[in-house]
Order: structure tokens, then sequence, then C-alpha cells
């Protein structure tokens, strides 16, 4: 498979005059005239539970599109890609981690943490070393002496620190992160965050971390809240 070739721009991701309804639903959840994420930033976006934080990922990661606007990634408007050339253009410029963490309960963690170069030539090369880069990550992550166990076999904190080996390996250079810590008490909340950001400067990975928990807020280069951003009156939280 073919990975998409980005063109080049200042913004790795660029949003322009978004608008996105539900199926089967006549209001928009969103409509975001402008958003940027800066080449190395990391950002924070918060609002409250149900204002549409999800859904404007799945729209930045082209799981769905948007019914108006445009959305650049490294220059590529997702619209103009086919689904599998957004599947395949996805695996290899973004890495990320969803709440529910999404391993795969037949692997092993160091498969799982493999995975996406499976998917992506252009994350394999970036690895150069698939293996050793899973074992660093995993090293870095506290996780070398669980890296034959099943996925399933981890506590809830290790499987989260799998789920961030597994989107940094091969270096994308962009992190999504969807209430990656909603699972953890707040000690662990913290180091987590740290950790993240360490191994994200490693790989010159962008960051765009989404959660309701403002107290996260501080750790980043800046924080927005999808009310400031968002001009849809449905789902509409201050
Ligand atoms: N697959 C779907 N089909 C229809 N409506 C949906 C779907 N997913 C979310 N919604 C609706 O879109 C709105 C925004 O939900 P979304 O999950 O994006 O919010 P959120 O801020 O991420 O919330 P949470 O923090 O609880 O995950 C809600 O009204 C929700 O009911």
């Amino acid at each position: 498979m073919q990975d998409a070739t980005p063109g080049q721009t200042a913004a790795l991701i660029q949003v322009a005059g978004l608008e996105f309804a539900w199926p089967g639903t006549k209001q928009p959840v969103l409509h975001i005239p402008s958003f940027s994420l800066k080449p190395a930033e990391r950002l924070f976006l918060h609002g409250p539970s149900g204002s549409g934080k999800s859904t404007f990922l799945s729209l930045l990661t082209g799981i769905h599109l948007p019914q108006a606007g445009s959305i650049s990634i490294l220059g590529q408007n997702l619209a103009a890609l086919s689904g599998g050339g957004r599947d395949q253009f996805r695996a290899s410029h973004l890495g990320y981690v969803f709440q529910q963490f999404n391993l795969l309960p037949y692997l092993s963690v160091i498969d799982n943490v493999m995975l996406p170069c499976r998917f992506s030539r252009l994350r394999r090369e970036r690895a150069n070393d698939v293996r050793a880069q899973a074992l660093h990550l995993l090293e870095r992550l506290d996780l070398l002496t669980v890296r034959n166990k099943p996925s399933t076999a981890l506590s809830v904190g290790q499987q989260q620190r799998v789920a961030l080996a597994r989107a940094l390996i091969g270096a994308p250079e962009i992190l999504i992160a969807d209430e990656p810590t909603s699972a953890l008490d707040a000690e662990r909340r913290n180091a987590f965050i740290e950790l993240l950001f360490e191994c994200a400067e490693e790989n010159e990975t962008a960051v765009l971390l989404a959660s309701h928990d403002q107290h996260l807020a501080t750790a980043f280069d800046r924080s927005i809240s999808l009310a400031e951003i968002n001009h849809a009156t449905v789902n509409r939280h201050v």
C-alpha cells in the first residue's frame, strides 16, 4: 500500500469552516470556523462530557468527514483522500490514544506496540529497527518485564502506557489523545502526562489531548475550551 505524501504547511492541523452533524440529526454538533495545531505544540482541548471533543477528534483523524469546511493535516486535505487513503494517512502520520485504549487482546504487549508499523511503511522506516524501538519505548514506559504478556493480563495503568507506546512508535507527527487519563488517580495522571510529553519530545511528535479534566491544563503550551472555537448551538457548554 502507498503512504499519502503530505504537502508543506506551517500548521500541522488546519481547520476552516468545519460543520458536522451526526447522521439523522439536523443541528450540527460542531461549527468550528477556525482551528490550528502548530509544529511541536502541546495543546490541551477541554470541554465537559458531551460537548463534542470525541466527535472533533474523530474528524481530525479522518474517521468521519464534515458536511462542510476543510481539515488539512500536514497540508493534506482529508476529504480529497478515499476512505482507504484516509486510513493509510492516519496510520502513517497520527498516533492516537483512546479512553478505552483499544489494545488487541489476542496479541502480546510488544506485538500491540509494533502494530502501527505493520500498517504503515513510513512508520516502519522511521522506526528503522521496529523491535528495537518497541523495546526502547517499553523500557521508557516501565513495561519491559510484561512485554510478552497478553495485553489483557495488564493493569489499567499498564494498558494505557502500552497504548501510548503504540501511538508513538515510528514517530508520527501528531499524537491525538482522547481522555487518556480518565481511569487514573491524580498522582498517576500527572506522571502519565509527564511521560507522554517526554516520549513525544524524543520523537518530535506534537500533542493534542482532549479531556474534561482542567487540572491537566497547566502542563500544556496552550489550552483552549471547545466552546471557544465551536459556534454550534447544540451541545454548547461554556
Ligand atoms: N455515533 C454517534 N451518533 C450520534 N450522535 C453521537 C455519536 N457520538 C456522539 N454523539 C453525540 O454528539 C455529541 C457530542 O458527543 P462527544 O462524544 O463528541 O462529546 P465528548 O465531549 O467527547 O464527551 P465525553 O467526554 O463524554 O466523551 C453528544 O450529544 C453525543 O450524544
